[in-house]
C-alpha cells in the first residue's frame, strides 16, 4: 500500500531488541529457515534526496486514497525535519523523516469566492423588539414582573417570539408548539406566562381559601434533555422569582443522591425543572410526587429529548400526568376564589424547540392536542399565531426551509486538507486573539470526548518562552483539570488567554463547575467541547464559534452555531471542512443562511495571518543569526510547520501524550462514522485519508490498531508489543485498513442503536427497586455515549 506522503517510523527499543538465539540439533534446512523467520524483513531502499520527487503539490496529480490508482501518484517527497529551536546546531541527534504539511495536500473544488462578501452583516433576527412596539406590560404581564424583569434582568422589551407566546399562553389554554431562532428568548417565552399565572393566585389570595406556598401543589413540569440545560433554566426562574420568595422551584436532575432529591420533592415545590429519566424514575419510586395539579408540561429543545431515546420516557410522564390529573374542567370552571381560578381549565403541554425536525413533530403527536404554532417571523406579529400546530407544520415543510441561523450572525466556512488541520486551528486561534478585547470567548465543536483531551493538552502545553513562572502559579495544568492557561496560544498582547474543555464523560459536578468558570472568565477563553454544550446553553458573550469537526446533522450545525449571536448581538462561526467530498456540505450551510452570505477561507490564508513572522521577531532571528544561533521560522510556512512538528515531537517524546493522540484519533475516526445517514455521501468514513489525517494528530503514522479497543495496547512486554506492531502492520494494509474502517463504523452504529434501544426501553419499564437503580446505571451509561456521538 503506498503510504502517500507518511512514511512508518518504528523504533524498537532496547528491551525489544533480544540476543540472538542459538538453534541446536535437527535438520540444517530446519535451522536455516528457523533463523530466516526470524530475521527482520529488509525494509525497502528509501530514496535519496536526489530520487525524490518535486515538493510542489499539483492538484492534478494528487490520488485521493481509496479512489485513485496508488501507482501513477507522484512519488513522495521526504523531508528531514528542520532543527527546532531547542535542538542545538551541532547535534549528533539523528535526522528523522516526516511528511511534510505543505505537499501532497488535495485540492478543494469549489471555485474561490468574492472576498468581499466579509463586510456584509444582516441586521439582526433574534433581538429585543425596539422600542414603542411591545412591552412586558402590553402583553399582560404585571407591572410588578415587568418592572422586576427591567431592573433586575435589564430587559426592557420583549423579542417576537415572547410576544407572541406571552400574550398567547397568558390568554388561552390551548396547547402551543414554540419554534424560534436560537438565542431568541424561547426560555422566558414560556417561563413568564406560568410564573405570571401562579403569581395571579397570590394576589387575589385574600379571597381565596388556600394560600399560595411551596404546599399548595406542583403546577408546572418543565423537561430539560440535558442536567446543563436544566441547571440553566432553573437559574433563569430563580432569578424570575427573586421577588417572589412563596413560590418555590426546583430540580431533579440526577447527579446528586435520590435521597436529597426526595427529601425536597417531600417540601413541596410549584415548578419542578427536570431531566425526563430522573422524573420518571421518581415517578414511580417517589410516593411524595404528587402530579395532580400539574398544569404546564414543557418540553424544552423537543428535538433533542427525541434523539436521546427519551420519547417512551416522555410517553410515561404524559400517562402519569393524565392519570394523575385530579382537576377537571366542571371543578376548576367557576371555582371562584379557589387556588385554581387562575390556573389553566385543562394541562397545557408547550413543546420548544429552535429545529423543526420531524422527531419534534413526532414528539408533538405524542404529548400535543391541537396545539398552537409560535413562530417568530419578521412578519406582523397577528399572523404569527393561530395556526394549528399541523396546518402550520404543513406550510413549513413545504417551504422545505431545514433551519435557519439568526441573520446578523457571520458565517463562514475553511476549506482544510486533513494534514495542516492541526496548524490551521492552532492558527485560527493565534490569529482570533491576536488582539487584546477583539475576541473575548470563543467555543470549539470537536467530535468526541478523547479528541477534545487531547487537544485540550495540546494548547494548553507549555512552550519554553510564552509562559512565566507567574503565569503558572496562578492556572496549573493537572491532568484532570478542565481548565488552563492556553500556554502554546498566548501571545504577549494577550497572555491571559484560558482554555476549558468540556464533555459527556467528565463527572456532573466537573461540566457544571467548568462551565460555570468558563461563562465567568473574565479573561478571554477557548472553551473546547462536543455536543455536550451544543443545544440550549446560553453562555455569555461568545464572539466565535469553531465548528473544527462538522456537526454530526445540519440541526447539530444550527444549535453549535447558536451559542453565539444570541438575543441580537454580532457572532462569528467558522466550520472545517475537507477538501473533497465534504465540500458538498458547503450548499447546505448556505440553506441556514438567513441574510447575508457564506464566507470562505482557506487554509493558506489563515495560516499566513496565524503563524506571520512579526518584525519584532525579525530583528530577533537576524540578531541569533548573527551569533550563530538557531535562526528560527523565517516565514509562515516554517512557523506552522515547526509548530507541527514541536507538537509531533512531544507526542512522540512523551507516552501518555502518545497514547492521547491515538486514542483521539481513533475515537474521531469511529465518531465520523456516526454522521447521519442521508449526509454519509458527504461525510463518508471510507473516503478519509487516514495516513493524513493521522498528522492532524500529530501522530507520524497511523495508529495501526483501529479494531476493538481502539489503540494498541501499551503492553510492557516485548512479546506484547511486537504482537502489536505486527497486528499494527498487518491493518496499515489497503484492505486490511478498509476492513478496520467497516468495523468501526458497524461498531459505532451498533453501539448506538444499542444505547438508544436500551434507554428507550429501560428507562421506563422498571419494576421494584433493583430494575430501577440498573436502568438509573445504564441509562447513565448510555447517554454518556448519546451525548458524545449525538444520535441522529
Ligand atoms: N427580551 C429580551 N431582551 C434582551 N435579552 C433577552 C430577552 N429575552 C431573553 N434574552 C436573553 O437572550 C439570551 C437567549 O435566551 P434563551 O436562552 O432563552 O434563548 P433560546 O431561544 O432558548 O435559545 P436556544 O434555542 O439556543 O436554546 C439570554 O441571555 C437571555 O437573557
Amino acid at each position: 500500500m503506498a503510504d502517500d506522503g507518511m512514511l512508518v517510523n518504528f523504533s524498537l527499543s532496547d528491551e525489544i531488541i533480544r540476543s540472538k538465539p542459538v538453534f541446536k540439533g535437527g535438520r540444517w534446512r530446519d535451522r536455516l529457515s528457523a533463523k530466516r523467520s526470524l530475521r527482520p524483513r529488509q525494509p525497502k531502499p528509501t530514496p535519496t534526496e536526489n530520487e525524490t520527487s518535486p515538493a510542489t503539490s499539483h492538484p492534478a496529480e494528487h490520488v485521493v486514497e481509496g479512489t485513485g490508482d496508488p501507482l501513477s501518484r507522484p512519488r513522495k517527497r521526504q523531508k528531514l525535519e528542520p532543527r527546532s529551536r531547542s535542538t542545538p546546531k551541532n547535534s549528533n541527534v539523528e535526522k528523522e523523516i516526516i511528511s511534510s504539511l505543505f505537499t501532497y495536500n488535495p485540492s478543494a473544488q469549489a471555485p474561490a469566492e468574492n472576498p468581499q462578501q466579509d463586510e456584509q452583516i444582516a441586521e439582526p433576527s433574534n433581538a429585543p423588539l425596539p422600542d414603542g412596539i411591545e412591552t412586558f406590560t402590553s402583553l399582560g404581564l404585571s407591572p410588578t414582573l415587568s418592572s422586576h424583569l427591567l431592573t433586575k434582568l435589564s430587559l426592557k422589551s420583549p423579542t417576537a417570539i415572547q410576544a407572541s407566546a406571552i400574550r398567547q399562553l397568558l390568554s388561552d389554554d390551548d396547547d402551543a408548539f414554540i419554534q424560534a431562532e436560537t438565542g431568541s428568548g424561547k426560555t422566558l417565552a414560556y417561563l413568564l406566562p406560568i410564573v405570571q399565572r401562579i403569581m395571579a393566585i397570590s394576589t387575589k389570595r385574600e379571597n381565596s381559601a388556600l394560600k399560595l406556598d411551596r404546599k399548595a401543589g406542583l403546577f408546572a413540569i418543565i423537561l430539560s434533555p440535558t442536567r446543563e440545560l436544566a441547571s440553566q433554566i432553573s437559574h433563569v426562574l430563580s432569578l424570575i422569582l427573586a421577588r417572589t420568595p412563596f413560590i418555590v422551584a426546583s430540580t431533579v436532575i440526577g447527579g446528586e443522591k435520590l435521597k436529597s432529591e426526595k427529601s425536597r420533592l417531600r417540601k413541596g415545590l410549584n415548578i419542578l425543572v427536570a431531566t425526563p429519566g430522573r422524573l420518571v424514575d421518581h415517578l414511580d419510586n417517589t410516593e411524595v410526587l404528587d402530579v395532580s395539579q400539574v398544569r404546564w408540561l414543557v418540553l424544552d429543545e423537543g428535538d433533542r429529548l427525541m434523539e436521546l431515546g427519551f420519547e417512551k420516557a416522555i410517553q410515561a410522564i404524559v400517562e402519569r400526568l393524565e392519570k394523575g390529573n385530579k382537576f377537571t374542567m366542571e371543578q376548576t370552571e367557576g371555582a371562584a376564589g379557589s387556588l385554581t381560578e387562575f390556573l389553566p381549565k385543562r394541562r397545557v403541554t408547550i413543546l420548544c424547540s429552535a429545529t423543526m425536525k420531524l422527531t419534534a413533530q413526532r414528539l408533538g403527536e405524542i404529548s400535543l392536542k391541537d396545539a398552537v404554532y409560535l413562530k417568530a417571523e419578521p412578519k406582523p406579529l397577528s399572523q404569527t399565531s393561530g395556526n394549528t400546530s399541523s396546518e402550520a407544520l404543513a406550510e413549513d415543510n413545504s417551504e422545505e426551509k431545514a433551519f435557519q441561523a439568526p441573520s446578523q450572525l457571520k458565517q463562514s466556512y475553511i476549506i482544510v486538507p486533513p494534514k495542516q488541520r492541526l496548524v490551521s486551528l492552532a492558527a485560527l486561534l493565534k490569529q482570533t486573539f491576536a488582539r487584546r478585547g477583539s475576541v473575548m470567548k470563543a467555543i470549539v465543536f470537536l467530535s468526541c470526548a478523547d479528541s477534545v483531551d487531547f487537544h485540550f493538552e495540546v494548547f494548553a502545553r507549555d512552550l519554553d518562552s510564552t509562559s512565566t513562572e507567574e503565569s503558572k502559579k496562578i492556572i496549573p495544568t493537572s491532568k484532570q483539570s478542565t481548565m488552563s492557561l492556553c500556554q502554546s496560544l498566548t501571545s504577549k498582547i494577550n497572555p491571559g488567554l484560558i482554555i476549558y474543555r468540556l464533555h459527556g464523560s467528565l463527572p456532573q459536578p466537573v461540566r457544571k463547575s467548568t462551565l460555570q468558570a468558563f461563562s465567568q472568565s473574565a479573561d478571554p477563553a477557548i472553551l473546547l467541547c462536543t455536543d455536550v454544550a451544543s443545544r440550549g446553553l446560553d453562555l455569555p458573550n461568545i464572539d466565535l464559534v469553531i465548528e473544527y469537526d462538522p456537526p454530526f446533522s445540519t440541526d447539530d450545525h444550527l444549535h453549535r452555531i447558536g451559542r453565539t449571536a444570541r438575543a441580537g448581538k454580532a457572532g462569528r462561526a467558522e466550520c472545517f471542512i475537507m477538501p473533497g467530498a465534504e465540500e458538498g456540505y458547503i450548499e447546505v450551510l448556505k440553506e441556514g443562511i438567513a441574510g447575508g452570505k457564506l464566507i470562505r477561507h482557506d487554509a493558506e490564508g489563515i495560516l499566513r495571518k496565524g503563524f506571520a513572522i512579526d518584525k519584532r521577531a525579525k530583528s530577533q532571528k537576524a540578531e541569533n543569526n548573527k551569533n550563530g544561533a538557531d535562526e528560527g521560522p523565517k516565514d509562515w510556512e516554517e512557523a506552522a510547520t515547526e509548530y507541527q512538528l514541536d507538537v509531533e515531537r512531544w507526542v512522540i517524546s512523551d507516552s501518555r501524550a502518545g497514547e492521547m493522540a491515538r486514542r483521539a484519533y481513533v475515537s474521531h475516526v469511529r465518531a465520523y462514522a456516526t454522521h447521519v445517514s442521508h449526509e454519509r455521501d458527504m461525510f463518508d468514513v471510507k473516503s478519509l485519508h487516514l495516513g493524513h489525517l493521522a498528522k492532524a494528530f500529530a501522530l507520524r503514522e497511523r495508529p495501526g490498531k483501529m479494531g476493538r479497543g481502539g489503540v494498541a495496547k501499551s503492553s510492557s512486554s516485548t512479546r506484547g508489543r511486537k504482537q502489536d506492531r505486527e497486528e499494527g502492520k498487518r491493518t496499515i494494509g489497503k484492505s486490511a485498513s478498509k476492513k478496520a474502517i467497516d468495523v468501526l463504523a458497524t461498531e459505532a452504529s451498533s453501539s448506538l442503536n444499542r444505547s438508544r434501544r436500551e434507554v428507550n426501553t429501560d428507562a421506563v419499564v422498571s419494576d421494584g427497586k433493583d430494575a430501577a437503580r440498573r436502568t438509573r446505571v445504564k441509562m447513565k451509561e448510555h447517554m454518556a455515549v448519546a451525548s458524545e456521538f449525538n444520535i441522529g
